[in-house]
């Protein structure tokens, strides 16, 4: 089974044109995907529609499908496919929500009631994976920009999703940052066999 597919997909928002129109996409489980296009060719709209936002948030018109793991994403919930999906917006900051970055990491999984025991462990290996291990207590507005970036990808590989889908994540980072946000990509893709699909502004 496919991690994504795509089928004859098309989307448009409330009140606008499609947006998307016919989109015939498959990313097999474990593959680095990257996708391409200009300034308003619908990339973000595409990594909102793998993450259920698209049409669960945002409504409007679609026609086709998007499975995620083989379930359709209008059969499931965002809450449901977000335990698939981990997503990181290009603006990433207005995911972060607390104070510390190990409560910014154990959020979810509180609200989930995962206990206390497995959330430490789960905080520990996320920040772990993104090179924060021993920023637990660091109050999260004290931190650069691409640590913040890692922050929030800690916390969506806090809840073990098999797919993550960022979308344009080196647009803020400079190149010695995006090199290494790269790098940390191809760690979790080849090490830790999550599926990734980046948008990349061409
Ligand atoms: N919430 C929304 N409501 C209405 N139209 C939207 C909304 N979000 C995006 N659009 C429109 O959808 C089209 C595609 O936008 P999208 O953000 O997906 O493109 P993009 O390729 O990610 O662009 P960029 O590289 O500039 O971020 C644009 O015409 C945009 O104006």
């Amino acid at each position: 089974m496919s991690a994504v597919v795509f089928e004859a997909f098309s989307y448009a928002y409330p009140g606008t044109d499609k947006v998307l129109d016919h989109i015939d996409l498959t990313v097999p489980r474990g593959a680095f995907t990257v996708i391409t296009g200009p300034s308003g060719a619908g990339k973000t709209t595409l990594c909102l529609a793998v993450c259920g936002a698209v049409p669960h948030y945002f409504g409007g018109a679609l026609a086709g499908t998007v499975r995620v793991n083989g379930g359709k994403t209008t059969d499931s919930t965002m809450y449901n496919l977000a335990r698939q999906v981990g997503t990181v917006l290009e603006d990433y900051e207005s995911q972060l929500v607390t104070m510390t970055v190990f409560e910014e990491v154990a959020f979810s999984l509180e609200n989930r009631g995962i206990d206390e025991k497995e959330t430490a462990r789960r905080v520990a290996d996320a920040l772990a994976l993104v090179g924060l291990s021993g920023f637990e207590d660091r109050e999260v507005a004290s931190l650069s920009g691409g640590q913040k970036q890692r922050l929030v990808i800690a916390s969506v590989l806090a809840a073990e999703p098999d797919i993550l889908v960022l979308d344009e994540p080196a647009s803020a980072l400079d190149p010695q940052g995006a090199e290494e946000l790269y790098r940390l990509l191809g760690r979790l893709n080849v090490e830790q066999g999550i599926t990734i699909i980046v948008s990349n502004m061409t």
